[in-house]
């Protein structure tokens, strides 16, 4: 079965002032759909981060790999490595490596359609029936950003600046998806005040294991004092610090495991990270890693060398949400509950309602043929007229993070 076509639909959707060691969630994410299609008509399904340069990079990509089989997959990847310049061209490894990775997820959903199997039984077959996944809580502001002129609006979630704010998001989110460990990205505020929202959640909710990722904000003395403040508290703690030798320094006198998804990022990066015993805990993420198939390599990596394995989340739609699912269902060894912030943005979703759906914090694996999800072209439509009106396609910025000079003061907005 031949590959006729790759559309490559980016799309924009409002994120909440969602706020990090970087700064502030834009105001609107940028996504990209992938709509691979097979001769016969079977459509395959991708979803990947949708900056102008990764748009430019499918298309490119797109065109390299007209006419081969969608079952392929291993010439598919050289294909598109070549397309996009090689080990020897402009382009990090890992650009092409997130080019290839969105591919392969819509070649195996229309591998999944043309068999009548799930994504998972593709992967080696479910181990689980449904994934876990943690309440991903996030300092927030109040308001989403004024666009296109107009007044900022509140949302149901309102703000999270303090440990009572950070808990009654945690309930929320608790009581609307049954979440059963939480994770809290931190490095926004000083480091007593994020120990004291974790205290807090630690209070209020005494049986969900806790996480803390302060995305490498902290110095390895800071994080030290942390991880020591901490113990018995934390599940685990999230790059406290940048690079192999601070996280090695830090993980010497900590008490729980490090995790990271800042200082093992590819697989050339493990060697390092485990003669030095930085890391305990390697988050994986298909959409850089090279896709599902090399996650499951990863998951084999993790194995051999002893270290946990959890999983990362950017902001995303259900179709990158069902790939989640099914490489998760399929990794015997991917025991953490998984990140992901698609409550932040689940009222855009482009997959038709229903496929997924949380149950007691638990995605079960979707069991219709490929990811088991439809595309809902109306909203495909809507959510791509918002990315062209947002100009977005004309920028040449590739960060999706507004970046806020230092000694900001979160309390207040700044749209
Ligand atoms: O370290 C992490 O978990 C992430 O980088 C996840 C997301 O990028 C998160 O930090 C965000 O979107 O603010």
């Amino acid at each position: 079965m031949r590959i006729h076509d790759l559309i490559v639909t980016p799309v924009a959707f409002r994120d909440p002032p969602l706020l990090n060691a970087s700064g502030v969630h834009e105001p609107l994410v940028l996504r990209c759909v992938l709509q691979l299609v097979v001769e016969g008509g079977v459509v395959g399904l991708g979803e990947c981060p949708g900056e102008r340069a990764h748009v430019e990079r499918l298309v490119a990509a797109g065109e390299c790999i007209r006419g081969m089989s969608v079952f392929a997959t291993g010439a598919i990847e050289r294909a598109v490595d070549e397309a996009l310049g090689g080990p020897g061209g402009p382009l990090r490894r890992i650009d092409r490596t997130a080019a290839f990775s969105a591919i392969e997820v819509a070649c195996l959903d229309a591998q999944g359609k043309l068999t009548g199997l799930p994504v998972s039984d593709l992967l080696g077959g479910a181990v689980r029936d449904a994934v876990p996944y943690s309440a991903y809580l996030f300092y927030k502001w109040a308001e989403h950003p004024a666009l296109d002129g107009g007044a900022a609006v509140g949302d149901e979630w309102g703000a999270a600046l303090d440990p009572a704010g950070v808990v009654d998001q945690a309930r929320r989110m608790i009581d609307l998806y049954g979440f059963r460990s939480i994770k809290l990205k931190g490095g926004v505020f000083p480091p007593e005040q994020e120990i004291a929202a974790i205290r807090a959640l630690r209070e209020a909710f005494p049986d969900h294991p806790l996480r803390l990722d302060p995305n490498c904000a902290w110095t390895v003395e800071t994080s030290r004092y942390v991880a020591d403040e901490l113990k018995g508290v934390l599940e685990y703690l999230e790059d406290p610090t940048a690079g192999v030798d601070g996280m090695a320094a830090v993980a010497a006198t900590a008490a729980m495991p490090l995790a990271t998804n800042m200082c093992v990022v590819s697989f050339d990066t493990v060697r390092p990270a485990v003669e030095r015993d930085a890391v305990q805990v390697v988050l994986s993420d298909h959409h850089y890693w090279g896709g599902l198939r090399r996650t499951r390599e990863l998951a084999a990596v993790c194995e051999t060398f002893g270290l946990g394995m959890s999983m990362h989340s950017n902001s995303h739609l259900g179709i990158s949400l069902a790939a989640m699912t099914h490489v998760a269902a399929a990794t015997p060894n991917l025991t953490y509950a998984c990140d992901t912030h698609y409550p932040w943005n689940a009222a855009d979703d482009v997959v038709v309602p229903g496929a997924l759906r949380f149950v007691d914090g638990a995605v079960p694996v979707p069991d219709g043929p490929g990811l088991g999800v439809e595309l809902d072209h109306a909203v495909l439509d809507r959510l791509h007229e918002a990315y062209v009106a947002s100009g977005r396609e004309r920028r040449d910025d590739t960060g999706y993070m507004r970046r806020i000079e230092p000694g900001y003061d979160p309390t207040l907005p700044r749209w």
